[in-house]
């Protein structure tokens, strides 16, 4: 019952070339020749690919097809974390989910104040228009400011140092990726252990990260510590992580804040660090490209930020962002333009995403108003960007589907709703600018971007 091999010429090698450095052509000529799903010899091992017919059978069973798994074959991602805390990334995700994505009603407000500032320190004024030749750059630091303010506490948001190394902690990681995983094709643990190894000897690219986050962090453990004792039953938990993560630790014994507690508090917050940073801050990226590049949406969306701005005089309860219907279709349509092509374990994403069976003869077109359907009972409804389903991969899906979307999209939409009011915004070329791709992954045009402010 195996899936067809396809067929190779090179004992080893088998499809690694063409796999690596041809890799959309060579993946569609596959699909079309051996079905769904196939098999290729890439990097000394058999890869199987799932298709938009097999991989909702892969996301279902989560159990057997890990994802968390399949990161730690290709990067010692827990390693570098154990070296604080062991993760428990079920328990990881399940604070996510109960603390973060079902607390958004309550963090907005926050968010949007952060999200604002961020817009006035890092785009400013553009009163003359201003390219952006970096534009995942500019916005990391301001995807890091509502993020730190929930994850930590509103107070960590203001700190310059700390914002900076949530910013920048995951580029730590290029130290241990330049090693070509030439090993991986005898075994791929040779290659995992390879790269591990340096840990195993103490260094760990990110200790500098954590010396920050304790010189700021600890102070505010201890002043909540010292509230809590003064006012005894009377004090009212703050709505942040880092209350929830010292409630937690509280039901089971008491704190004491020495270099142990801090080290496991900085692997707790740096794992959701890692989760949701980079992940938001890029797909936003490739969101103002995709509306920079296609002036025949600009009027629409506007006028629909401009009437949601005008009803609420500015400040945008968690219903404000669920009336963007038309932002939110505009979103979805860019994740799917921007998905991987696939993703260890290995879903064939875009066999999915861009599959005639759900998007018919236009799949190819970027159209955000597919996503709104029209019942025969004349009601209408809108696929949402948040929906995990077989035509909407970028969360993932079935039971370990990520529990941050909820969060991520809301902040995503502000802040295009914010950057869209206030500016024009189009791509230095005038057109569409392909999106950068490394073998199967995506990543933002580094084309310019003009903001120009709409006044
Ligand atoms: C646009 C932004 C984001 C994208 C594209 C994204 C994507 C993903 C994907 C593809 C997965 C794997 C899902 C699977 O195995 O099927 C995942 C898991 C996860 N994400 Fe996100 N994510 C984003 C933002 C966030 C944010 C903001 C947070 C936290 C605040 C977060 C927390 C997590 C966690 C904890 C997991 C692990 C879930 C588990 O293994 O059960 N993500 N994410």
């Amino acid at each position: 019952n195996e899936p067809p091999l396809v067929p190779y010429r090179y004992p080893i090698i088998g499809h690694t070339y063409e796999y690596m450095f041809d890799t959309e052509d060579f993946l569609q000529k596959c699909r079309e020749q051996y079905g769904d799903p196939f098999s290729l010899y890439v990097l000394g091992s058999v890869k199987t690919f799932t298709g938009a017919e097999t991989s909702h059978e892969v996301l279902k069973n989560s159990d057997i097809f890990n994802f968390g798994e399949a990161v730690a074959r290709a990067f010692p991602f827990r390693d570098i974390i154990s070296r604080f805390k062991d993760l428990d990334i079920e328990y990881t995700a399940r604070v996510v989910h109960e603390h973060v994505s079902n607390k958004v009603n309550t963090y907005t407000p926050r968010m949007q104040k952060e999200l604002l500032s961020g817009i006035e320190q890092y785009f400013g004024d553009c009163k003359e228009p201003k390219v952006f030749r970096n534009i995942q750059n500019t916005l990391a630091p301001l995807i890091a400011k509502p993020v730190t303010n929930v994850i930590v506490c509103e107070e960590a948001a203001q700190i310059d140092e700390l914002l900076n190394s949530f910013t920048i902690v995951e580029r730590e990681f290029d130290k241990i990726m330049v090693i070509p995983p030439i090993l991986s094709f005898i075994h791929y643990s040779l290659h995992t252990n390879l790269i591990a190894l340096p840990l195993k000897f103490g260094w760990n690219p990110i200790t500098k990260h954590r010396d920050i986050f304790v010189k700021h962090c600890k102070p505010m453990v201890e002043e909540r510590l010292r509230q809590r004792k003064e006012l005894g039953e009377k004090y009212v938990q703050k709505d942040d992580l880092l209350d929830f993560f010292i409630t937690d630790q509280l039901n089971k014994e008491d704190i004491v804040v020495d270099d142990k507690y801090m080290d496991e508090l900085f692997g707790q917050i740096i794992a959701i660090v890692f989760a949701s940073i980079s992940t938001t801050t890029k797909f936003l990226s490739f969101a103002l490209f995709d509306y920079g590049a296609r002036p025949e949406l600009w009027d629409e969306i506007y006028e629909e930020q401009l009437k949601i701005h005008n009803e609420t005089n500015g400040i945008l309860s968690l219903e404000d962002v669920h009336k963007m219907v038309k932002l939110d279709c505009f979103l979805r349509e860019s994740f799917r333009h921007s998905s991987d092509i696939d993703r260890e374990v290995l879903v064939y994403i875009k066999d999915s995403v861009f599959n005639d069976k759900f998007f018919g003869e236009t799949a190819n077109e970027f159209q955000p108003k597919r996503h709104i359907i029209l019942h025969a009972n004349g009601k209408i409804v809108h696929s949402q960007a948040t929906k995990v389903d077989r035509s909407n991969l970028t969360f993932g899906g079935g039971k370990r589907a990520c529990p941050g979307r909820f969060f991520a999209v809301n902040e995503i939409k502000m802040c295009l709703h914010k950057l869209i009011l206030r500016y024009k915004i189009r791509t230095e070329s005038g057109k569409i600018d392909p999106l950068k791709r490394l073998a199967t992954h995506s990543f933002p045009p580094t084309t310019g971007l003009i903001l120009e402010n709409r006044n």
